[in-house]
């Protein structure tokens, strides 16, 4: 969605012979309460950065172009195809964004049918998206793989976003938490704890230890059903992710417990 940062960056330093970079502030995937007229856009600068990577392409669609039957930000009202993900689209980020994975896994199929990529690179930092566009893919038999690239942090810890921007100084110093709090439920599991009830409420008290920041839900989740788990089993293993509200902006991160990032990625 553009306002690049050395994530997105991470994304198309990739092995491949051409590389095709899209920024799209895709309508759909917003509610109308969110940020889409706010959202940071700097194509200039993001795409002499593109530039620099060795980028072969950057495809910059008009909304009309990606949306010829038009898009509104009531989905009762929109014409049009849409391509919805069931079954890993309503919970975590779903919950509170509910139309969100909707829009993602429609202006995805969108991209991937104009520019005809053999692999596409998605962040793990946004996890719930990566297992809804794999099983996307899987489902309607599309003829590409997903590659999944680690979370590039800042030097604190924290996930970059584009969001990060909104941060006021003070915010920006507690955004952190998130990624400490869930860095403790993995200190926890790494010495032997896998309950549920336990993980969920030490990484909970680290975030509610910070009272510039609002938590919005903690899941424990089977990593790739991503149906939440009273247990984490082993050779089964965990994604705990969370999203927190610090000031008006929204930050999400995640961990995986017991199992590999190659385990999962693949
Ligand atoms: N810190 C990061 N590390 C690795 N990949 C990332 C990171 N941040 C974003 N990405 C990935 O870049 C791709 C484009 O994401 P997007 O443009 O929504 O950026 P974003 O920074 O996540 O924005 P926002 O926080 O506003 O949602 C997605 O696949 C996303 O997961
Ligand atoms: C996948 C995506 C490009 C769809 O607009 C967006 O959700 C993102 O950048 O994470
Ligand atoms: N990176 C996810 C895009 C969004 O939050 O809209």
């Amino acid at each position: 969605m553009g306002a690049l940062h050395e994530g997105h960056l991470s994304l198309a330093r990739s092995q491949n012979d051409k590389v095709v970079a899209s920024i799209f502030v895709n309508p759909a995937q917003f509610a109308p309460h969110e940020d889409l007229s706010k959202y940071p856009r700097t194509v200039e600068r993001d795409i002499e950065m593109l530039g620099k990577e060795g980028v072969d392409a950057v495809f910059l669609p008009s909304v009309e172009e990606m949306y010829p039957a038009g898009i509104v930000l009531d989905v009762k009202d929109q014409q049009g195809t849409f391509v919805e993900v069931k079954g890993k689209s309503h919970q975590m980020e779903g919950q509170i964004r509910p139309h969100f994975f909707r829009g993602v896994a429609t202006i995805v199929t969108k991209l991937f049918n104009i520019t005809l990529p053999t692999r596409a690179y998605f962040g793990q930092k946004d996890a719930q998206q990566c297992a809804v566009i794999r099983s996307m893919v899987r489902d309607l038999w599309m003829p590409l793989s997903i590659i999944v690239a680690p979370t590039i942090r800042e030097s604190d810890g924290l996930a970059m976003s584009s969001r990060n921007v909104y941060l006021s100084p003070s915010e920006r110093e507690a955004a952190p938490i998130l990624y400490k709090a869930l860095s403790e439920g993995v200190n926890l599991f790494q010495s032997g704890e896998r309950r549920r009830s336990e993980l969920i409420s030490a990484v909970e008290e680290v975030v509610k230890g910070e009272e510039r920041v609002q938590l919005e839900y903690l899941s424990l989740a089977d990593p790739f059903l991503l149906g939440e788990v009273d247990v984490v089993q082993d050779g089964v293993g965990a994604i705990f992710s969370g999203a927190v509200k610090v000031g008006k902006t929204r930050i999400i991160d995640n961990v995986l417990l017991g199992i590999g990032r190659e385990q999962w990625v693949e």
